[in-house]
């Protein structure tokens, strides 16, 4: 007997490996969003194009924990980071990272909307309603959320409760990542790549704006074909690689010109973890500090910051027994370390902004 192949195994109904859930519709009106929500999240989308377009010139900050692991770990941050945002919002646009997909370098727990028991059950129909449901109490609190769009599919159910999208670097390169970004309604950020290059998130970010044809499915798992009209608010976001760094004056500037060259006007936003910190998680407040020093010495097309961010500091390994509101994957900074860096960087805005 030969080994089935993806293909055969996904056109048996009766195929234990193929499992039916609910459509994005379903979900969506399970758990939707109310008249005033979807409003508000309309007006924070608009309100990043607004930095992206140098109409507003508040710092873009967008900070939460690498994943989502625990729901209420993620709640009681977003508290912290809605009472923080209402004395600091004159100068920071405060988004959340709301992430339950993650990226692997190569196995490895894939977020909340794969395997929300961390058991490797995998059992996606409770991930993607877990998923929806600690995204939708957020943007109830008033949260603009971010988060980072991996599957499309998994982009498909939870779509309208976000702001603001990153392009992992692991797929900046990838055409149907491309051809899902043309597809969103919200600015976008394409990361650099692993290996530190530029070019594969300006090449992502032309596709990007442009329209195409690809294949799909619609909100009830029809099979589709889709012409994407291109999505025009898109932008950089440097997080270094291959052992180099790239948020300081001169690589800004260096990535600057690069977009100039490309005709791209737009700005860019750092990523102050992940390669940037060499994954050594508070250095990223020297980093946000060093950005706010670019925008303070006259470098007013860097957009903001990404910070990884949690309750308490650092991160653990997967057990039984988690320590509270710490990260399961990339080391964070803890809450105390967070505030008192956006009270900082608040404080030094005023230069620019009084
Ligand atoms: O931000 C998260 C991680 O850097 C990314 O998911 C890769 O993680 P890994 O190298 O531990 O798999
Ligand atoms: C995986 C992430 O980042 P990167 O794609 O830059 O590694 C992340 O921000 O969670």
């Amino acid at each position: 007997m030969t080994t089935p192949t993806l293909t055969s195994r996904s056109a048996s109904s009766n195929d234990p490996a193929v499992r039916p859930i609910a459509t994005p519709a379903m979900l969506k009106a399970r758990l939707a969003l109310s008249d005033d929500v979807r409003i508000r999240i309309e007006q924070q989308r608009q309100q990043i194009r607004n930095i992206l377009n140098g109409e507003d010139s508040r710092l873009l900050v967008i900070t939460g924990p690498c994943s989502i692991h625990d729901e209420a770990a993620a709640l009681d941050y977003g508290q912290r980071l809605m009472a923080l945002n209402e004395q600091l919002g004159d100068r920071l646009l405060i988004v959340m990272r709301a992430y339950v997909e993650k990226p692997r370098t190569h196995i490895g727990w894939k977020g909340l909307a794969y395997d929300p028991e961390r058991d490797g059950s995998g059992d996606m129909q409770a991930g993607l309603e877990r998923s929806r449901k600690v995204m939708l109490a957020l943007a109830e609190m008033g949260l603009p959320l971010a988060t980072e769009a991996l599957n499309p599919l998994v982009m498909m159910y939870l779509d309208d409760l976000i702001s603001w999208t990153a392009i992992g670097a692991r797929t900046t390169e990838s055409q149907i990542h491309r051809e899902m970004v043309s597809h969103l309604g919200m600015p976008t950020g394409l990361k650099n790549g692993t290996d530190g290059s530029m070019m594969t998130a300006i090449n992502a970010m032309v596709a990007a704006r442009h329209s195409h044809h690809t294949l799909g499915v619609d909100c009830h798992g029809q099979m589709a074909m889709l012409t994407t009209p291109g999505n025009p608010d898109t932008h950089i976001v440097l997080r270094g690689g291959n052992g180099m760094t790239n948020y300081d004056a001169a690589s800004v500037a260096a990535a600057q010109q690069q977009l100039q060259e490309a005709d791209c006007n737009v700005g860019v936003l750092v990523d102050c973890s992940h390669a940037n910190a060499c994954k050594q998680h508070r250095r990223q407040t020297a980093i946000a500090l060093d950005v706010v020093g670019q925008r303070l010495a006259g470098n007013d097309r860097i957009l903001g910051v990404m910070l990884e961010s949690f309750i308490n500091e650092g991160n653990q390994k997967m057990s039984a027994n988690l320590v509270y509101g710490q990260s399961i994957t990339d080391p964070c900074l803890g809450w105390d370390q967070t505030e008192a860096l956006l009270r900082e960087m608040h404080q030094q805005l005023a230069e620019i902004r009084p």
